[in-house]
C-alpha cells in the first residue's frame, strides 16, 4: 500500500465536489491509502466574530489566546471535522475523525507563547494508532490540534500539521487540497515549481496570505524525501489518465533525487 496524506483547507470542505470524491476512490482502487488533516480558518473566524472577538494573524499563523483556543477545537474538532467525515462517508469513504490531541496522537511544542498565545508545532506523531486505523480500511481525519507533553493544547496550521504527519508516516505523496487549481501567476496554474522560484514568488507577493504556509511546508516535505508534493483543487477532479492536476513541487533540477 502507498501512503497518501491529504489536507483539506478549511477554505474548501464545504464545497468539495462529487469529482474531488471520485478523484479519492479512483487513487483508493489503485492502492493509496489516505490520512486526512484538514483546516477550518473560515469556520473559526466566523466563530470569533459571532463572539465579537477579532482575528489576529501574524504570518499566517493565528494568534491563540485562551479564549480563541475554546473557539477553534470548537470549529476544528465539532464543525469542520464532523463536515469532512460526513462527506467522505457519504461518499462510500470510510472515515473516523479524530481530534489530533487525542491519545497524545500528534505531540507540540509552543512556536513563541509570548507572540503568539498557544500556537505550536508537531514534534512527534503517533504513527502506530494511524496506521491500526489504516490497517482496518479507514481514513483517518485528523485536526491539527496537537498537545504538549505536559497536557497544554496548541492550535497548529494544518498545512503544517499535514506535513508532519506525512513526514512521520513516510508517505510517498502529499497533497494540499484548496480553494484554487494550485499556485497561479498572473491568473495561470504553474504546473511545477522549484523551492528557489516559489521564494522569489513569496518575496515578490505573488504567493501570499494562506497559500505562504502551504508552499513553505510543500517544500519543507519534498526536502524530506515524500516524493510527491502537490497543490491541487478540491472543486473539481484532480487524478485523471494517470496524472495529477495542480501544481507540483520539483527539486531545483525538475526531478525528484
Ligand atoms: N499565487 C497564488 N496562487 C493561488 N492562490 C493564491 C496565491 N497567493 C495567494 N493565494 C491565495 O491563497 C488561497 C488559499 O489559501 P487559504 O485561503 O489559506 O486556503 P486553505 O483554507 O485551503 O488553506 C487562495 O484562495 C488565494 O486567495
Ligand atoms: C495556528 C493557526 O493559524 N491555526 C489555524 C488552524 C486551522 C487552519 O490551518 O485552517 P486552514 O487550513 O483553513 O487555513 C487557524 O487557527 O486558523
Amino acid at each position: 500500500m502507498k501512503t497518501l496524506v491529504i489536507k483539506c483547507g478549511g477554505s474548501i470542505i464545504d464545497e468539495l465536489s462529487d469529482a474531488f470524491f471520485e478523484s479519492i476512490k479512483e487513487l483508493q482502487s489503485r492502492g493509496w491509502q489516505m490520512v486526512f488533516v484538514h483546516g477550518g480558518g473560515p469556520d473559526i473566524n466566523a466563530m470569533l466574530e459571532q463572539s465579537n472577538i477579532t482575528p489576529i494573524f501574524e504570518n499566517g499563523l493565528r494568534k491563540t489566546t485562551t479564549e480563541v483556543m475554546e473557539i477553534v477545537e470548537l470549529m476544528l474538532a465539532g464543525k469542520s471535522n464532523r463536515s469532512l467525515v460526513h462527506k467522505l462517508e457519504s461518499h462510500d469513504i470510510k472515515a473516523i475523525g479524530l481530534n489530533g490531541s487525542d491519545g497524545k496522537m500528534l505531540i507540540g511544542s509552543y512556536i513563541n507563547e509570548s507572540a503568539l498565545g498557544a500556537v505550536g508545532e508537531i514534534e512527534q506523531v503517533d504513527t502506530d494508532l494511524l496506521e491500526m486505523i489504516l490497517q482496518k480500511g479507514i481514513c483517518p481525519v485528523l485536526t491539527p490540534i496537537s498537545i504538549t507533553e505536559s497536557g497544554q493544547k496548541l492550535n497548529v496550521n494544518a498545512d503544517m500539521a499535514a506535513g508532519a504527519v506525512a513526514k512521520a508516516l513516510g508517505a510517498q505523496m502529499c497533497l494540499f487540497v484548496t480553494d484554487v487549481k494550485g499556485v497561479l501567476k498572473e491568473g495561470s496554474l504553474l504546473s511545477q515549481l522549484t523551492a528557489t522560484e516559489t521564494k522569489e514568488m513569496i518575496k515578490e507577493g505573488t504567493i501570499y496570505g494562506g497559500m505562504i504556509p502551504k508552499v513553505t511546508t510543500a517544500l519543507s516535505v519534498l526536502e524530506k524525501s515524500i516524493p510527491e508534493v502537490m497543490i491541487v483543487s478540491g472543486k473539481s477532479c484532480f487524478y485523471e489518465n494517470n496524472d495529477f492536476i495542480g501544481t507540483k513541487f520539483v527539486t531545483q533540477e525538475g526531478v525528484y533525487q
